[in-house]
């Protein structure tokens, strides 16, 4: 990638990982670009935590925030790719692993959408470190306290109400701070801690300027500075709610599935169970054993925060200020529009979408088709259900007594669209033995 500073434009040869920096709460994560020997680009996120990181055992912290500085790497590492990767201080074989896998994986849409299947091959100079001194490892003990991360949207909406039913001690983790996410503290009545993420603005100026973009895997990043938040406040247990669904991909390329989602996929909740080190608060996704069908329905139950939350990632920008409003034009929104049909009231679900319905607009049709899975279509690169879902959910609304008669449903397009009674059962199924939960969270996550 060639950068440009001023007049200047200089090929960068490789881009550099340091070790991160913490003081207190502030956690400073930095990365270079060079061109030879020289540093064309200076990069600094920060991470300022809800909590000091002061009182922590540095065997765990440090390791830790080792994992959070190559997960963050990517954000940067995108604008220059594709190019040779290099940690100066050197990694562990298990931070390896990490920083390769997450790689390969989480930038497997931007690698897609910008043509560069080189970044599957991306080199990683680094000297191997033995691994470091850590606790000894607990015996297995039972969740206690129990920090939800929460998105603003239904699937944390459902888990909060699920393990706060079940008589855990809960509170709730954002980062950064959004109207809907604190809306749903507010309606849920728990603590909410936030983590305050902010971006090198370096990285803006290189998108302006036509640096490479795309997908990052930032459920990684979150997931991190969540692990962190815990051992700063003394939670044991962090609770993501990656649904089954989320393991599932959206195209295959260059031998591999590309899935939008990855790190929110089984897959990456292995990778980083195993990156962790002993001593750090487990990390576990409530929601995995079971679809997003299934969460929306239980959802339908939570009628407290029917006004509150937004699935729309369009209110979620980090540039745009802050918004509550359903655009009703995204692949979020329309799967969220029909996903919870089959479950409420039909003005109950208008109210959510400021009165607009989604199966009346005839702009949202295509969209509607590429949820089902239609013939030559993509799955939108976006966290929504699989195709079988989006089937169920057309025959449960075919038999839905204010829906069965509406015109969206006699589409020609629509009319092969149907569900077996053995589809229906596996879409609500338990999904026994694809979770990485302990005994006692299993059992709330059957109850979803
Ligand atoms: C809100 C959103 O969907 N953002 C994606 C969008 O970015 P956009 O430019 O429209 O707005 P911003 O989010 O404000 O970002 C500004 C630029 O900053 C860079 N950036 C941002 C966050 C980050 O962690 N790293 C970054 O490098 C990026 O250059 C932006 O241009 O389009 C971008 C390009 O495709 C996406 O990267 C933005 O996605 C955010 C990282 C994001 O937070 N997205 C979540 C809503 C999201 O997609 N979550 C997934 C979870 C799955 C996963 O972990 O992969 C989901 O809901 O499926
Ligand atoms: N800003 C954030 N801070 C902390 N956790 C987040 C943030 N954004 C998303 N998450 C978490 O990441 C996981 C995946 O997010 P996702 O958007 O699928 O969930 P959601 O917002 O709860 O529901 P929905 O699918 O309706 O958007 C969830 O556990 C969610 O709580």
């Amino acid at each position: 990638m060639v950068s440009m500073r001023s007049d200047e434009r200089v090929e960068v040869t490789e881009f550099a990982i340091a070790a991160p920096v913490v003081e207190g709460a502030t956690v400073s994560l930095r990365y270079a670009a060079r061109a030879g020997e020289r540093t064309v680009e200076e990069l600094t996120e920060v991470v300022e935590l809800p909590g000091t990181l002061d009182h922590v055992d540095p065997r765990v912290r440090d390791q830790v925030l080792r994992l959070l500085a190559l997960a963050a790497s990517l954000s940067y590492f995108k604008a220059f790719a594709p190019v040779p990767m290099a940690v100066p201080g050197g990694l562990t074989a298990r931070e390896r692993r990490f920083l390769e896998e997450l790689t390969r994986h989480g930038l497997g849409e931007f690698a897609y959408v910008n043509q560069m299947p080189e970044v599957f091959a991306t080199t990683v100079h680094a000297d191997e470190l033995p691994e470091p001194a850590a606790p000894a490892p607990a015996p297995d003990a039972d969740p206690q306290r129990l920090l939800v991360a929460v998105g603003g949207g239904k699937d944390s909406i459902v888990s909060i109400e699920a393990v706060r039913g079940a008589g855990f001690d809960v509170g709730l983790f954002s980062v950064n701070s959004y109207t809907p996410i604190t809306d749903t503290a507010a309606v849920a009545g728990i603590d909410l801690h936030s983590a305050r993420r902010r971006l090198d603005p370096t990285l803006f100026r290189l998108n302006e300027a036509g640096a490479p973009n795309g997908h990052v895997p930032v459920t990684a990043v979150n997931s991190l500075v969540a692990v962190l938040t815990a051992l700063a406040l003394g939670y044991d247990t962090v609770v993501f709610s990656n649904e089954a669904s989320s393991s599932f991909g959206n195209v295959d390329w260059h031998g591999r599935t590309i899935n939008h989602q990855w790190s929110k996929s089984l897959e990456f909740e292995r990778l980083l169970r195993a990156s962790l080190p002993a001593g750090a608060p487990t990390y576990v996704s409530l929601l995995r054993p079971v679809t997003e069908l299934r969460i929306a329905r239980r959802f339908a139950d939570h009628t407290a925060y029917h006004r509150v939350f937004t699935s729309c990632n369009r209110a979620f920008k980090l540039r745009e200020g802050d918004r509550t409003t359903w655009c009703a034009d995204c692949p979020k929104c329309r799967f969220v529009f029909l996903c919870l049909a089959p479950f409420l009231p039909r003005e109950a679900l208008l109210a959510i979408f400021g009165g607009r319905d989604m199966f009346a607009d005839e702009t949202q049709l295509t969209g509607f088709l590429e949820l089902l899975g239609a013939e030559g279509l993509l799955k939108p690169f976006e966290c929504v259900g699989e195709p079988d879902e989006c089937r169920v959910a057309v025959a449960l609304l075919r038999e839905h007594p204010e829906w069965r008669d509406h015109p969206f449903l006699a589409r020609p397009e629509l009319a092969e669209v149907t569900a077996t009674p053995a589809e229906r059962e596996g879409v609500f199924a338990f999904r026994e033995g694809e979770h990485l939960l302990p005994p006692a969270l299993e059992t709330v996550a059957r109850a979803v």
